[in-house]
């Protein structure tokens, strides 16, 4: 059932494709030189005479005019090209030419960008999100050109209820909101970490189908912490302002500017365009009420221009993101996708691996699972993994707690852990339940005691699971133990595909939460790679929420999101260790996604509707006909006739 269904999606996909329907008229209240420089108007050499005619045009475009076809093909032709020309080039080097060409699109023609994005999602993901995005964001000072999204900065308080009027769009459906605390696993990159608003924000619109036009990243700027940032490197090193010829004379210098500290640095900078003036407030973090009150102050903004929007929190340091998450969730339609968006994914991928030992989803509650990283990424995925136990067996928590084991930064966490961390503390374990370990035991140690089922890491430290410790899973009580390297991005991976296939051996079910290749076994044979990233939920989530009118995401909403995505593999793939779909489905798992968390908001009763569609119609449309009306309201990238209006 599930292969016809996406079939038709991709029929229904190959049909839109540059479908000749007319599409809708768009109201733009400019005309002429501002319609060229607006991305979500202008259509390059794609406007028609009549058009050209009407919004006052003509003479400021090169007289012929270029199809959608024509400009999409033209634009893969040079993407193809540059591919080329950087073959052999580094990773950094390649990736960020890609991501720059990609950008440039975006800043100047969002229509014709966002049809690209979503024909070739497999490509452009790994780009304009992680892994590339962590890189953009280490370098966005150096890269930046033009602003996108709003910057709110602790400079601004007591003028956020204004100022959010300053954002164009009279409409705002989904935000995506970080402090820059914890981008990915790269730590506190400061107001540098808006590209991750902007590459869930793509992700909303690729996946999802959000209107570009009605989506916000913004960057909450209460200073930074990351000492490299503080220090500003073009006070400390004057020098660095001379051109770059300057170089080579450096390395004249021989031996002193080998060891010199400024090369490495000037190198950073001459390779990757490294910022010299971080762009950001020049203050350590507000921390305490302090650091509250702003956030407190732009939830009130936003809310207030926008009652109807969703804020999703992200990449929020812990302590922030759980008190955050706690304090708006019943007040303000959000969630916090590193907790909530994370562990729905990761729940569906442990249910998975139950399945692919060809057992019955009630043997989960057998599984012993390690997970490593107690941050708000590992313990949400405890808490909803815990309560998805309980709920399968009936049990309460407490037993279903005895199969989980966690290990942060000191090793494994028990109740004789001095400072014991309140949030790690439901999962700390007594020392009568963990066969002879004792409080901090080692990764490796926990490993050769438990054998454990799945080994899976939020820890953001790459390589920690290294040959010895995936050697160690061969002993898995698991026929076929799953490892799990979900941290991002790629270089901060608990291991690789190839080394996980290597040490652990053929039969196992890897997922990492940046894309890697599928690892060539010999013999004919594929060790399949998940992407285990939340990529696969918060569209969803999104969605469903936007279309049910549902002013809270409750956790029922979430579960069914989770469940969804756990349901939606067939057994065959399964069977393969395919526990996710191709990200080339990612529309059609997101409208699945966003209808089940529509009905569940129905059945709660919290759904009051979308435009023309009340409670009462979503409350009466079957399942086919939620996903279908879900689908309905995806947004997809077309040139609409633009009309002039004063
Ligand atoms: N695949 C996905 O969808 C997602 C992946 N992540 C990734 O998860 C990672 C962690 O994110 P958060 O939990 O928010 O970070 P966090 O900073 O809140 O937590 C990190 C945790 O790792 C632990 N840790 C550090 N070094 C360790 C070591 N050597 N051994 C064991 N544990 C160690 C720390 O004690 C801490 O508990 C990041 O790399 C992030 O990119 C986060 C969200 C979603
Ligand atoms: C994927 C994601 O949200 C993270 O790595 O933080
Ligand atoms: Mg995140």
């Amino acid at each position: 059932m599930w292969k016809l269904a996406r079939l038709a999606a991709s029929s229904l996909r190959r049909s839109r494709r540059f479908s000749t329907a007319i599409p809708g008229p768009c109201i733009v209240h400019k005309r002429g030189a501002d319609i060229l420089h607006d991305p979500w108007f202008n259509k390059d050499t794609g406007f028609p005479y009549t058009e050209r005619d009407r919004l006052g045009l003509r003479g400021l475009l090169p007289p012929r005019v270029i199809s959608f076809e024509q400009q999409y093909a033209r634009f893969m032709e040079s993407y193809r090209s540059l591919e080329k020309n950087t073959q052999g080039q580094t990773y950094g080097v390649v990736s960020l030419a890609k991501w720059r060409i990609l950008n440039r699109l975006h800043d100047r023609n969002e229509t014709l960008y966002y049809r690209v994005l979503i024909d070739n999602i497999k490509d452009f993901a790994p780009i304009i999100y992680t892994p590339t995005v962590g890189l953009v964001c280490q370098n966005y000072s150096g890269l930046f050109r033009r602003p996108r999204g709003m910057y709110f900065s602790a400079k601004d308080k007591g003028e956020m209820m204004s100022m959010i009027y300053n954002w164009p769009a009279h409409e705002v459906d989904m935000i995506v909101l970080t402090d820059g605390s914890r981008i990915l696993g790269l730590g506190d990159l400061g107001v540098q970490g808006i590209g991750i608003p902007i590459g869930k924000l793509d992700m909303y619109v690729a996946a999802a189908g959000f209107n570009p036009q009605r989506v916000l990243p913004v960057m909450l700027d209460v200073g930074t912490n990351n000492q490299r940032l503080l220090e500003d490197r073009l006070c400390e090193w004057p020098f660095l302002l001379c051109d770059s010829y300057f170089f080579p004379v450096f390395s004249l210098l021989g031996e002193w500017w080998e060891r010199s500290p400024s090369r490495k640095i000037y190198e950073d900078i001459y390779s990757h365009e490294l910022s010299l003036i971080d762009l950001g407030l020049r203050q350590p973090r507000l921390e305490g009420e302090e650091y509250l009150s702003i956030v407190d102050e732009f939830m009130e903004a936003v809310f207030t221009r926008w009652p109807k929007a969703i804020v999703q929190f992200e990449d929020f340091q812990m302590k922030w993101a759980f008190e955050t998450l706690q304090r708006y969730r019943k007040k303000f339609c959000m969630f916090n996708d590193d907790i909530q968006g994370t562990a729905g994914v990761a729940l569906a991928g442990l249910l998975g691996t139950v399945r692919a030992q060809g057992r019955p989803l009630s043997d989960f509650v057998k599984q012993k699972i390690v997970v490593v990283g107690a941050g708000s990424a590992g313990l949400g995925v405890l808490s909803t993994s815990i309560q998805a136990a309980a709920r399968i067996t009936g049990n309460d928590e407490t037993a279903a707690k005895k199969q989980f084991f966690l290990i942060d930064k000191d090793g494994l966490v028990t109740k004789q852990r001095k400072n014991l961390d309140p949030a790690a503390a439901p999962f700390a374990k007594d020392p009568a339940e963990i066969d002879g370990l004792k409080e901090g035991a080692t990764l490796i140690e926990v490993v050769r005691k438990i054998k454990p089922h799945v080994l899976l890491g939020l820890s953001g430290v790459g390589g920690i699971f290294n040959e010895e410790v995936l050697k160690a899973m061969r002993e898995s009580e698991s026929t076929k133990p799953a490892i799990f390297a979900m941290s991002n991005p790629t270089m901060n991976a608990e291991c690789t595909a190839a080394d996980a296939f290597k040490h652990a051996g053929d039969d196992i079910v890897f997922a990492s939460g940046s894309p890697f290749e599928n690892v060539d076994l010999g013999n004919g044979k594929i060790g399949y790679v998940n992407q285990a990233n939340n990529m696969y939920l918060f569209p969803g989530i999104g969605l469903g929420t936007l279309l049910s009118g549902a002013r809270f995401i409750t956790d029922g909403m979430l579960q069914a999101a989770a469940e969804c995505l756990a349901s939606y593999m067939t057994d065959e793939d399964i069977q393969k260790g395919i526990l996710y779909p191709s990200i080339n489905s990612i529309r059609h798992i997101t409208a699945e996604v966003g209808a089940a968390v529509l009905r569940a908001a129905v059945a709660e009763e919290l759904a009051e509707g979308h435009g023309d569609v009340g409670p009462r119609e979503l409350k009466h449309m079957s399942k086919e006909e939620t996903v279908e009306y879900v689908t309905r309201n995806m947004w997809y990238p077309v040139y609409s006739p633009l009309v002039h209006e004063k």
